[in-house]
């Protein structure tokens, strides 16, 4: 399978380094000059539980991809998707499929501007990964993965890729329920992304304080209200769950809206905590502490410029 990847920072390394490992013809494409340099002068280096791995994944500026690719993973922030497709239209043949873990919702639907509905698949990653520096990537946590065709149909490339990405080491399952799974991943977000932005600290430093624990809880419970009202029906007991797995399993693991407030860069808080309020709001709820959530971390993204 040729597969790309498009958006190859923090997570699309850890992705593309698992498809190399079972195999694929895999190309890492970036806009980040250094970044590819780095990958094509001394390879990917990945620092993972196990070890450090050096990986020789030739990586391109999205101009100088050669498609066309079976598979294109998209892996930039939200706010990017459209514009990164478009720089890499000209890679995109008739049967490549497209293929969506980004946190936050409408993600299918962007994917669906580029190829047909039956070639989109989408799903929620609770891997971690950090982007450490120019070529250099670091995944100290477990998690799963799933995904299945966004608009239903044959889920038989969808099979291929979950078994490339198992085999690869990123255990990933298909799950019919996808789309349940997206909103789980999302509430999840949505009560932790924004507390660790805020606060500049982990997940750890969130559970080992009431406030923090509350916050969470309320944004949950908002979250799964949201998703009844839009005709998902999500059990929050999981979701509960996972944010006890965060806060001690990665409780050192710097959720992605912490990296970008860091890096002074925008965030993703409008498809994650932003997507919940409408999608409350447009069925008459009110969802206010995901919201004030949202407008602190619009807030954060103002004053970082
Ligand atoms: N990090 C994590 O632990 C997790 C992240 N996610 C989700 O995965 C997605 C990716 O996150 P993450 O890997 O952390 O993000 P990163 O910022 O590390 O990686 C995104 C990469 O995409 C690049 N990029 C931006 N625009 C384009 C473009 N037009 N064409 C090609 N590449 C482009 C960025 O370059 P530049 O920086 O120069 O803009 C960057 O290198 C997000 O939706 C995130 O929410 C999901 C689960 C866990
Ligand atoms: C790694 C994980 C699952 C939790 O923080 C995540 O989604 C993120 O950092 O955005």
């Amino acid at each position: 399978m040729k597969v790309a990847i498009l958006g190859s920072g923090a997570m699309g390394c850890l992705f593309g380094a698992a498809f190399h490992r079972a195999g694929c013809d895999v190309t890492l494409v970036d806009v980040s000059q250094p970044h590819v340099d780095a990958i094509n002068a001394s390879g990917l280096e990945l620092d993972l539980r196990g070890g450090v791995e050096h990986l020789p994944i030739p990586a391109r500026l999205p101009a100088d991809a050669e498609g066309p690719f079976d598979l294109v993973v998209v892996f930039t922030k939200t706010f990017h998707t459209e514009g990164a497709l478009q720089g890499l239209a000209h890679a995109i043949g008739p049967d490549t499929h497209l293929l969506s873990l980004q946190n936050g919702l409408g993600n299918a639907e962007k994917l669906a501007g580029f190829v047909p509905d039956a070639q989109v698949m989408v799903g929620a990653s609770m891997m971690p990964s950090d982007l450490v520096g120019p070529g250099k990537v670091r995944s100290h946590g477990d998690g799963h993965s799933r995904l299945y065709p966004a608009f239903g149909g044959n889920p038989a490339r969808a099979e291929a890729v979950a078994d490339a990405l198992t085999r690869g080491g990123l255990d990933t399952q298909l799950d019919p329920a996808i789309h349940e799974a997206i909103w789980s991943k999302v509430i999840f977000n949505a009560a932790m992304n924004p507390l660790c932005a805020l606060t500049r600290r982990t997940p750890g430093f969130l559970g080992a304080n009431p406030e923090a624990r509350a916050t969470i809880r309320a944004v949950v419970e908002e979250g799964v209200a949201a998703a009844h009202a839009n005709g998902r029906m999500i059990d929050p007991a999981p979701i509960h769950a996972l944010t006890e797995v965060s806060m001690t399993d990665h409780a050192d693991h710097e959720a992605s809206m912490l990296q970008d407030v860091k890096a002074g860069r925008r965030t993703e808080v409008d498809a994650i905590n932003g997507a919940i309020v409408l999608a409350a709001e447009a069925k008459g709820l009110a969802a206010p502490v995901t919201r004030t959530l949202w407008h602190l971390v619009k807030l954060e993204e103002a004053k970082l410029g």
